[in-house]
């Protein structure tokens, strides 16, 4: 079966698990790409989206009790204080996150809601821009149910049963998957104190794409760089602090790979400390996760970079370390095999010859073109910014709606640049955009699509002859709530007194159906996203279209995505790790076009490593990646002790 050539490629250690062996789905259990009419089968679920819509362009009226920060258009619109008391109230998980406990809706917020005076422009903005809502935590249909590989069910068990481990795999192994399922495993394992696991990662763009927050914010430790002594004494005065260190009995960091060696040690000692346990992190169960291969640690001199897995507790926390192995985001073993040789910085002349060869413009004939990456965000700005001056349209313009508990407003906004999600979307029709939340099986974070038009939500209409369309207003029954200013609303027209006419955009995406792909409308509509701290405290939040220009996208914001057509020039990355991570992200090599792949130049850029580490072999031309690319000496060596779990 070829699943068993779609490895990682790291020579790995075996080691028998039968005897323990977790029941995993067998292969036919793995979810089917084809159609499947999700959007049909809830009504009640498309009644539900109506009345969300509806609550949030009444919540666009009615906001007052809301705490909100200093948005990027400026308007600071309520105390810090305010911002606390309100959020200890507003625990909320992320709404992908279906099984979660249960948690007061942003829904019923909007409803309790009284007028908000802090926006009182709201009812003559011109049509063309549009302020999002308030959260409404929309009950769409639920996201195709995900069956873990063996692998991941292996590591999974293990959590749940307490152990402390790390797992690593190449790009596309099903990390992030896996990190979500443990994520929703241990909440509802520790559901009776919700503030035992602490979601955490080592940066801020990471912490956002798993709803957490920083490990240094979850420390309390600030920059980190006193003794472990001192830090645990600073943290013992920050009650906030020393009650999640308390608190906590699982602790999960993604990223790891950025997170510095001495860092983990102290963070490990002062966990010690602080729970007067000797044990590394008082005893705490830790999860982490990352590849070693991709971002290291900030360092001055590179040479000098001390890993994760080179800190002293390391091996005293970590009992287990597992290699996930089987790629599910390629599926041509030679794609994953030229994607491999990368990884470890040793491309053979024949996989040179292949990515020169996708230097050929991509073929495709639905409208939507390759997704180009950039190192920079002024280039994608730029690059976003003149498709869209090229197309002869109206603007609609949608606001952010911001808000969370943090008090330092600078801080938050910081935050808020992590989101994927923008302050401020500006679409057209015709433009080009890429769905980043998963609405069900076929429209997942990374869906591409165009945008066909912008209409009301009642004036959406169901193509009859395709059962897939996704429209909550194909729902023959009205909304019958009353409105949050207390006008009963018979439609999803706007509030009384409102003179808004609300348009949403309707997305021709593209999809796939089995081995070919389909078009399928959708009317996109807000959804939030959000930082929280263990204790549910939602940091920093945002409401907006789940769309972005998708004509071009950095490569950091790449990171963690499946594109299924993307365009990479070579000679414009220059950074760590950003070939790989950007070329990773295709699916297959007809989706990917590689322009100035050089590997002379790669080399001669690489001439400040010492001769004495260049492997050199006549079969097989080296290119040694140890900064310009990914693998450093130290990672490629400790990557050989990882185990993987016999499939
Ligand atoms: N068990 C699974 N069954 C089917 N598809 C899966 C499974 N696990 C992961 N995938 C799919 O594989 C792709 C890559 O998954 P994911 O993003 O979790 O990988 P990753 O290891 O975190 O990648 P990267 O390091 O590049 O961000 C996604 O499209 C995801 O839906």
């Amino acid at each position: 079966m070829s699943s068993t050539k779609l490895m990682s490629g790291l020579k790995t250690i075996k080691r028998d698990f039968t005897s323990n062996a977790v029941a995993a789905p067998s292969s036919s259990q793995t979810p089917s790409t084809n159609v499947n009419p999700g959007a049909k089968k809830s009504l009640n679920g498309i009644e539900q989206r109506l009345k969300d819509i509806q609550d949030a362009l009444n919540g666009q009226l009615v906001q007052g009790e809301r705490m909100t920060m200093k948005g990027a258009a400026g308007q600071k619109r309520s105390s810090p204080n305010e911002c606390e008391d309100s959020a200890a109230k507003r625990r909320q998980l992320p709404s992908s996150w279906n099984d979660a406990p249960s948690h007061t809706s942003s829904q019923t917020r909007a409803s309790q809601g009284s007028r908000n005076l802090s926006r009182p422009s709201t009812s003559v903005i011109p049509t063309s821009t549009i302020a999002v809502g308030p959260p409404t935590n929309p009950s769409r249909d639920k996201p195709a149910p995900v069956f873990l590989s063996q692998e991941q069910t292996h590591i999974l068990k293990l959590v749940e049963n307490g152990e402390s481990i790390f797992y690593t795999g190449s790009a596309g192994t099903g990390k992030s998957v896996l990190l979500r399922e443990i994520i929703k495993v241990l909440k509802k394992k520790h559901a009776r104190s919700a503030d035992s696991v602490a979601i955490t990662a080592s940066t801020g763009i990471a912490a956002c794409n798993i709803g957490g927050v920083t490990i240094h914010s979850f420390a309390g430790i600030g920059i980190g760089v006193d003794s472990a002594e001192h830090l645990a004494q600073k943290v013992r005065k920050n009650k906030k602090a020393m009650a999640r260190w308390l608190r906590t009995k699982v602790l999960i960091i993604d990223e790891v790979s950025m997170v510095d060696g001495d860092l983990y040690d102290k963070l490990a000692r002062v966990g010690s400390i602080l729970r007067k346990d000797t044990k590394p992190f008082g005893g705490i169960q830790v999860i982490v996760t990352g590849d070693f291969f991709q971002l290291p640690p900030v360092n001055r001199d590179p040479r000098a970079v001390k890993f994760a897995f080179e800190a002293e507790l390391w091996g005293q926390t970590i009992k287990k370390t597992f290699n996930l192995t089987k790629v599910f985001r390629q599926k041509d073993p030679e794609f994953v095999d030229m994607l491999n040789e990368m990884r470890f910085g040793r491309l053979t002349t024949a996989s040179i010859m292949k990515f020169k060869r996708l230097a050929r413009p991509l073929q495709y004939d639905d409208g939507v073109g390759a997704t180009e990456l950039f190192p920079r965000r002024e280039d994608v700005e730029r690059s976003n910014g003149s498709r869209m001056q090229h197309i002869k349209a109206e603007e609609q313009i949608y606001k952010a709606y911001d808000s969370g508990s943090i008090a330092d407003t600078e801080q938050g906004q910081k935050v808020l640049t992590n989101f994927m999600a923008s302050e401020r979307l500006i679409l057209k029709v015709g433009a080009q955009v890429m769905l980043i939340k998963n609405i069900d099986e076929q429209l997942v974070n990374g869906s591409m699509g165009t945008i066909v038009e912008f209409t009301e939500p009642q004036n959406f209409m169901t193509n009859p002859d395709d059962p897939y369309t996704v429209s909550p207003a194909s729902a023959t029954t009205k909304p019958t709530s009353a409105s949050a200013s207390g006008s009963k609303g018979s439609t999803a027209a706007p509030a009384r007194g409102a003179s808004l006419v609300q348009k949403w955009p309707v997305v021709e995406f593209i999809v796939r159906q089995g081995q070919n792909t389909g078009k399928r409308r959708m009317l996109v509509q807000p959804e939030s996203w959000k930082v929280e701290l263990p204790n549910g405290e939602v940091q920093v939040a945002r409401t907006q279209l789940p769309l972005i220009l998708a004509w071009a996208m950095s490569i950091h914001k790449s990171q963690g995505q499946t594109l299924d057509r993307v365009k990479v020039d070579l000679a414009k990355v220059f950074e760590k790790g950003q070939a790989y991570v950007a070329l990773s992200r295709a699916t297959c090599l007809e989706g990917l076009q590689v322009l100035n792949f050089d590997a002379t130049k790669v080399r001669l850029r690489l001439s400040i490593v010492p001769s004495d580490s260049c492997p050199s072999d006549d079969e097989v031309l080296i290119v040694y990646c140890y900064l310009q690319v990914n693998a450093h000496p130290k990672v490629v060596q400790w990557s050989k002790t990882l185990e993987t779990i016999p499939v």
